[in-house]
C-alpha cells in the first residue's frame, strides 16, 4: 500500500498567499549550487547554458518550509553530513548508535529523512511505520540493510556513497595481508600479556604470493593495484567479465581462484547468491596454509565452516571485519548471545577480528558525509534522483528567478500504461516547459516544470495527481 498522503506532501501555504510567500527564504542557497546529472559532479558547477555574468540566479525550490523537515541520523554519521543538513535549516537529530526495532519504529514515524550506516535494518515492517519518509541516505556503500524494493514501491528514494570508502577498505586489506602473513596479531597479544615469543616458523613475505580477489568492483580493483605494487600476483573472480588492472587476471570460477590463491579476500555485496559463498565445500578447495579475509558482509562466510577449516589447518589465518550479527554501538559486547560461535572464533590462533572498520577513516567518513548529505538535500529541495539506488535517475535543469510562476511537479507512480496521458491532461492546463520521466522496474518517476501557475492552483494540481490510481507519491515544489 502506498503511504497515506501527509500534510507535509501538500504545500503548506495558504492558497491566498501573496507573492511574498513565494520568496525563497531559506538558510542557505543550495539551489544555486545544484550540480548536473552526475552524482560525482562538483556542486559548484553551474548547470545551465548561460554564460558568465549573464546568469539569472537559481530559484530555490521548496517542498514546504525547510525548517519543518525532520531528519534522523543514526550510527554516528560524520559531522560534515550533519552540518550540510543543518545548514538547510532542517531539524536534525543525530544519534551515535543504531536503534533496536521498537525504538526505530517510534522515531521513524514522523521523520522525512533518515540517514544510517550498515547496522540499522530498514525492513518493510519498519518502513511501513514511516508515514512521512521521502528519502533514505545510506552513509556507506552497502544498501543490503534497506528493503530497496519496498522503499521504491512506497515512493521512498534511497541514496548511498558508492565509492568514498573503497580506498580505506583496500588499505586495511593490505595491512591485514601482511599482519596475517607475519602473525602480528598473535605476537602483539602475547607481548601485551608480557610474553616474548620471537618466531619465524609459518611467517612469510607477501612478495610473490598469489592474492585471489572475489568481487572485482571498487574495493577489489583498488586492492589489486596496491597488492601488485607489493609484488603479489593477483587473480580475481567476478560474475561480470571485467578488464583487470595492471597484470591481474580474471579466473572463470570461484573454485579455480580458491585452488590457486595464498590469500583470498571477499568484496562482494550481500545478495541471496553470495550467502555462505565460502562454506565447507569452498574451504576444502583452498590451499593448505592459505589465508581468508572478509570485509564484505558477515553473511558471505559460513563461520562455523571457517572455524573448522582453521582447526584443520587449511587456514593459516583469517581476518574478519564483518559478522552476521553485529553489536548496535560501541561498548556493546561481542559474545555468544550475538552469534553462537563467537567464543570459538575468538579462541582461534592468527585470527584478526575488527569491529566493521573497513570504511572507518577520517577521509572516508568525511567524504561520505558530504556526498550523501548533498544527495539528500538535492532530493528534498529539487526532487533530483541522480545516483539513487532504487529509483530511476531523473533530473531537470534548475529553475531560475526569471521563472517566477513555475512549479516543479514530481509524480512517483506505478509503471502502468496510460499514466502519462492522464498526468498530462492535468498538467495541460498549464504550460509544460520541460518534463522527464523514467522507470525502474515497477516504479516510474516523472518530473515536470510547469509555468503560469498561480499559488492558489497548487493545491488542486496536487490533489488531481494524488487522485490518479497509479499514484505512489506526489510532491509539488514551488
Ligand atoms: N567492511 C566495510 O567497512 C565495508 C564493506 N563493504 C562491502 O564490500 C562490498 C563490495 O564493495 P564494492 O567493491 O564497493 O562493491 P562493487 O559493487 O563496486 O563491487 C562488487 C563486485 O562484486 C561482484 N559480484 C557480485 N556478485 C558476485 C558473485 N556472486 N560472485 C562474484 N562476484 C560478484 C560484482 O559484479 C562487482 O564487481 C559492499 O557491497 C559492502 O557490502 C564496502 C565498504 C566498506
Ligand atoms: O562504515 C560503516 O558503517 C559501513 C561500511 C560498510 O560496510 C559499507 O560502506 O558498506
Amino acid at each position: 500500500m502506498p503511504p497515506a498522503s501527509t500534510a507535509q506532501d501538500i504545500p503548506q501555504r495558504n492558497s491566498n498567499s501573496h507573492a511574498d510567500d513565494l520568496a525563497r527564504i531559506v538558510s542557505s542557497s543550495f539551489g544555486a549550487q545544484e550540480a548536473g546529472t552526475s552524482p560525482t559532479a562538483s556542486f559548484h558547477s553551474y548547470p545551465n547554458s548561460y554564460g558568465a555574468g549573464q546568469r539569472p540566479s537559481t530559484k530555490q525550490l521548496k517542498p514546504f518550509h525547510t525548517k519543518d523537515i525532520k531528519v534522523l541520523l543514526l550510527e554516528n554519521v560524520n559531522l560534515t553530513g550533519q552540518a550540510i543538513l543543518r545548514d538547510q535549516g532542517y531539524q536534525v537529530e543525530a544519534l551515535k548508535t543504531s536503534l533496536p526495532e521498537d525504538q526505530l519504529i517510534e522515531k521513524i514515524s514522523d521523520v522525512h529523512v533518515i540517514g544510517l550506516r550498515s547496522k540499522t535494518q530498514l525492513t518493510a515492517s519498519v518502513l511501513k511505520h514511516a508515514k512521512n519518509l521521502i528519502v533514505i541516505g545510506c552513509f556507506c556503500i552497502g544498501t543490503n540493510q534497506v528493503d530497496l524494493k519496498y522503499a521504491a514501491e512506497n515512493g521512498i528514494c534511497v541514496f548511498n556513497s558508492p565509492f568514498s570508502n573503497s580506498r580505506s577498505v583496500a588499505e586495511l586489506m593490505i595491512g591485514e595481508i601482511i599482519a596475517l602473513a607475519r602473525q602480528i596479531g598473535d605476537r602483539n597479544n602475547e607481548l601485551h600479556r608480557g610474553v616474548w615469543n620471537k618466531v619465524s616458523n609459518g611467517c612469510w613475505e607477501v612478495r610473490g604470493k598469489t592474492l585471489g580477489i572475489v568481487g572485482y568492483g571498487h574495493v577489489g580493483s583498488q586492492l589489486s593495484v596496491l597488492a601488485e605494487a607489493m609484488g603479489m600476483k593477483v587473480i580475481y573472480y567476478d560474475v561480470v567479465n571485467l578488464m583487470g588492472l595492471g597484470t591481474t587476471a580474471q579466473v572463470q570460477s570461484l573454485d579455480e581462484l580458491l585452488q590457486q590463491a595464498d590469500f583470498v579476500t571477499l568484496h562482494v555485496p550481500e545478495l541471496p547468491e553470495t550467502m555462505d559463498m565460502l562454506s565447507t565445500h569452498q574451504f576444502a578447495q583452498m590451499k593448505k596454509g592459505s589465508y581468508l579475509i572478509n570485509a564484505s558482509r558477515g553473511s558471505v562466510v559460513d563461520i562455523p565452516a571457517l572455524i573448522k577449516a582453521s582447526q584443520d589447518g587449511i587456514l593459516a589465518g583469517a581476518a574478519l571485519d564483518v559478522y552476521p550479527n553485529e553489536p548496535g554501538g560501541n561498548g556493546e559486547h561481542f559474545h555468544n548471545d550475538l552469534n553462537s560461535w563467537t567464543q570459538e572464533l575468538r579462541d582461534l590462533k592468527n585470527v584478526i577480528l575488527t569491529p566493521h572498520i573497513g570504511g572507518s577513516t577520517e577521509e572516508a567518513q568525511s567524504a561520505i558525509g558530504v556526498e550523501v548529505a548533498h544527495a539528500l538535500v538535492k532530493y528534498v529541495n529539487l526532487g533530483t534522483t541522480s545516483g539513487a539506488v532504487n529509483m530511476p535517475e531523473v533530473t531537470l535543469r534548475s529553475l531560475t528567478m526569471d521563472e517566477p510562476n513555475h512549479v516543479r511537479v514530481i509524480y512517483i507512480h506505478r509503471n502502468v500504461p496510460g499514466v502519462l496521458r492522464k498526468v498530462n491532461e492535468i498538467l495541460g492546463d498549464h504550460n509544460v516547459d520541460k518534463q522527464m520521466t523514467d522507470s525502474r522496474g515497477d516504479v516510474a518517476y516523472l518530473m515536470a516544470d510547469i509555468s503560469n501557475v498561480n499559488t492558489s492552483e497548487i493545491k488542486d494540481l496536487y490533489q488531481s495527481l494524488e487522485d490518479l490510481g497509479s499514484r505512489i507519491r506526489t510532491r509539488v515544489l514551488y
